[in-house]
Formats: C-alpha cells, structure tokens, sequence
C-alpha cells in the first residue's frame, strides 16, 4: 500500500511512512470527569513513544483505550490504517496490540510456562503445540524467568510476576507492545537488566508504549514522549525537548529536574 504523503512534506523528502498507531481526538469521560481529553498522536513504526506525566493526568486511560479495555468516549483510534477503537479487548489483541499492565494481572491457576501459551493462543501471531511451547521457553529464558516455566504463578516474587507479563504479551508477536508502568518497582540492578531488557525490543524493531515514572529510563530508550496533564497532551516531541519545555517542568518534573 503506498503510504500518504505528510500534509507538509516537500515534493523531494520523499513519502513519509504511515504511522502504525494514531490515536485521533480520543476522549474518555467517566460521569463527568474528562480524564482523557481530545488526545491527539501517532506511534511510527519501530518507534518506542514514551507517555508520561503526573499521577492522574490519563496515561493509563489512553492505554486502556488503544487495548479495548475501555471504549473511548468519542475519537478514533487506527491500527496501520484500520480502526481499533470500539472493537472488544480480545479482537484488538488479535489485531496485533499487546500490554502489560501497572498492577500485574497474570493467571493465578495457570503455571508460569502455560501463562506465556495463553498469550500466543490469544495474541496476533498465533502459534501451537511444540512451536508454542519452544517460544514460550525461549521467551521466559529472554525476561529471565528461565527454567520457571513449571513453577506455579503464585509462588513468584511481584517482580516475576511482571516478567511473565512481559513474556505473555510478547508470546503473541504483537505490532505494539503497550508497558504500563513495567519498571516500576525495580531496584537498581533490577532496573538496569529492564531498561537493557527494553532497549533490545526496540532494538529488534519492535513499536512500544511505554507509560512510565522512571526518568532514567525515558532519557535512555525513547525517541519520543508525550506528556498529558489533566487529561490533555501537553507536549509530544524528541525527549530532550520535552523534557526542558517549561510546561513539562511546571507541571510534572519539578524545578529539581528541569
Ligand atoms: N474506571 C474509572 N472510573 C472513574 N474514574 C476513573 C477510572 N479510571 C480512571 N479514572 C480517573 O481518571 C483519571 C486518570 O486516571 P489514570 O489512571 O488514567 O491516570 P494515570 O496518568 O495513569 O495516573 P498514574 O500515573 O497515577 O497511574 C484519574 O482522575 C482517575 O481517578
């Protein structure tokens, strides 16, 4: 499919690649709260985006939104040009959007190995048998749950649990992985295997996500960030931008940061 030509592009800059996810107007409104509100923005592919801003200004309800676990209030969302928003939670993930989320949800009756086959049974890519089983190992062993794949998920720390999130939503080989918060937590040397950890899927060309508090880590893994606040983009562009734009500093990062 020939991809749009930008609205400004010159004649010589050449086709500009269709974003993979835009998110077009989304609104959210819960009663008569707003909490995400005209949100406008693209994710290119291989792009890894990072959403932040402070607590409550709507980060995990945009996620919520681009995943179907909520329908948004009005707006559109698209996935490489088709549209996402309104279709149920299992269809969009069938489409190719996988997540993990801030307060870990995995399978509590299920095994740590049977965890990561239920997301390539549901996800975009699906696979079966001793394909499946091969991935799910190879995946466990990639977020350094190697050899847990029998243990039961119950009897894995908080932090392992979060693992196994990241494995399950990856088993499905989705187009745009959605973090939410997936670093939080983390002590120090922890931290420092995650950001690697992320750093090599986007590496490999993977779209992600990523809504997050650790500053560390958006300076070191993201082309780009948004910022909302109240519901609203307050900002999107290159990181270093952002991050010295004065309403980004009023309104999230504090004068110690700016
Ligand atoms: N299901 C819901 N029903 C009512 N209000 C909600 C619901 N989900 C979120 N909200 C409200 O919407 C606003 C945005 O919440 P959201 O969790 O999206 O923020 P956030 O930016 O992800 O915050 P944090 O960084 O603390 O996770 C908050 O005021 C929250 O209380």
């Amino acid at each position: 499919m020939t991809p749009a030509l930008a609205p400004n592009a010159s004649p010589n800059a050449g086709p500009r690649p269709r974003p993979l996810l835009a998110i077009d107007g989304a609104r959210k409104a819960f009663g008569g709260l707003v909490a995400v509100n005209d949100v406008s923005f693209d994710v290119m592919p291989c792009e890894l985006l990072g959403l932040i801003g402070p607590n409550g200004s709507g980060k995990t309800t945009m996620l919520n939104l681009i995943s179907g676990a909520l329908k948004p209030t009005a707006g559109a969302i698209t996935l490489d040009g088709k549209r996402i928003s309104g279709l149920p939670a299992h269809a969009i993930a069938r489409a190719g959007v996988a997540r993990t989320f801030q307060l870990v949800r995995v399978l509590p009756s299920l095994s740590v190995e049977d965890n990561v086959i239920a997301g390539a049974v549901f996800g975009h890519r699906q696979s079966w048998g001793g394909e499946v089983r091969d991935r799910a190992r190879h995946l466990l062993d990639r977020v350094g749950l190697a050899g847990r794949g029998d243990t039961p998920t119950t009897a894995l720390t908080y932090i392992d649990q979060k693992r196994l999130e990241l494995a399950r939503a990856l088993a499905g080989d989705p187009r745009v992985l959605l973090l939410d918060e997936w670093l939080a937590g983390l002590n120090p040397s922890e931290l420092k295997i995650g950001i690697e950890l992320v750093a090599a899927l986007r590496e490999e060309g993977r779209t992600i996500v990523m809504v997050e508090h650790v500053m560390d880590a958006i300076r070191s893994l993201c082309d780009r960030c948004v910022v909302m606040n109240t519901g609203r983009t307050i900002a999107d562009g290159s990181v270093e931008d952002v991050l010295s734009d004065p309403e980004v500093v009023r309104a999230y990062l504090g004068e110690s940061d700016a």
